[in-house]
């Protein structure tokens, strides 16, 4: 588990973090979202000890990292795959990792081969494609078995395949009742892969919920209906039972109102229905509606118009 209570960065007058409370609990996936420059990678650079917290503090296993006999053992962290020595090989550098935390050498064997780097161990790290430093990074998280994970966009410079291995992989661990909290800009691909998701906007708390919770409170969740009368029951829908209704020919896209409730005011008004069904919102629109008002680097609707 990881634990945010008060958690605060600054860097002169940017408030990188600010003060964030929650809990990352064991046994899921978390995303972590949020705009450029929201603090995602700060948060984890302080979870990790690569930062120190302004205020407030950061605990994995109930711990300051920085009290961790074998912090590798207990927490492995994928945060910059470029963060590599060129010249060593994939072999190399992880036996210099493990080394300095007390695991065995096999244990780098198995996990080149988790990650699928074997062929290529005793090739130097600087000739790796970005999807081959990627894995060579994830393979430093899982060289100490840990408890809890950090993956900061992890499928980023990923082919499709690569993309599901992660994905699988997330979920794998998971499974295994390990915390594993993973930050990323790929909406589609946390909706497959997060349980739960934090959102930060500006360093602050903007959602901390169940990935399907946050996607239910999105205002994009509507009905579609069609109908022969699709004017008549908007104008009923619109006027009884105050929801929203677009059309378009003969069909209706209502918004504000349950699906049932557009179905019994059909059958009262005895509208014949073609198509009755709820279509919901994907992540990407509850993340945008949540996200709105704390883009950093947002540019216009208008931009080039
Ligand atoms: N070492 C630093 N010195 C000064 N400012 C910093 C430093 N590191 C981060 N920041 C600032 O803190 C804020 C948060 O940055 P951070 O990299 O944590 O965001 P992020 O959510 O990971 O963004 P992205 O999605 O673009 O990776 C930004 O305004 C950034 O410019």
């Amino acid at each position: 588990m990881i634990t945010l209570r008060g958690l605060t960065k600054r860097y002169g007058d940017t408030t990188a973090v600010d003060g964030l409370t929650l809990e990352i609990g064991a046994g899921r996936v978390t995303g972590f979202l949020g705009p450029n420059g929201a603090g995602k990678s700060t948060t984890m650079r302080m979870i990790v000890g690569l930062d120190r917290p302004t205020a407030g503090e950061a605990l994995v296993g109930g711990r300051p990292y920085a009290t961790l006999r074998w912090p590798l053992r207990e927490v492995g962290a994928l945060l910059d795959a470029k963060a590599l020595h060129p010249g060593r090989s994939a072999r190399a550098h992880l036996l210099a990792m493990a080394r300095g935390n007390g695991i065995p050498a096999r244990r780098v064997d198995e996990v080149l081969e988790t990650v699928g780097l074997t062929a290529v161990a005793d090739r130097r790290a600087g000739t790796f494609s970005l999807g081959m430093g990627q894995r060579l990074g994830i393979a430093g998280a899982l060289l100490g078995d840990p408890r809890v994970l950090l993956f900061d966009e992890p499928v980023n410079g990923l082919d499709p395949d690569g993309v599901l291995w992660v994905r699988r992989l997330m979920r794998s661990l998971a499974a295994e009742g390990r915390t594993v909290f993973v930050s990323s800009h790929l909406m589609s691909e946390m909706e497959l892969t997060a349980d739960r998701l934090v959102v930060i906007g500006r360093g602050r708390l903007l959602a901390d919920a169940p990935t399907a919770e946050i996607i239910a409170g999105s205002s994009r969740n509507v009905v579609c209906v069609r109908s022969p009368e699709a004017a008549t029951l908007a104008r009923a829908l619109t006027e009884r039972l105050g929801a929203e209704a677009r059309r378009a020919g003969d069909t209706l896209t209502v918004s504000g109102v349950a699906i049932e409730r557009v179905g019994l005011l059909a059958h009262e008004l005895n509208v014949p229905l073609l198509e009755l069904r709820t279509q919901a919102a994907s992540l990407e629109e509850a993340y945008m509606e949540l996200t709105g008002a704390s883009v950093e680097y947002g540019v216009s609707d208008r931009a080039g118009v």
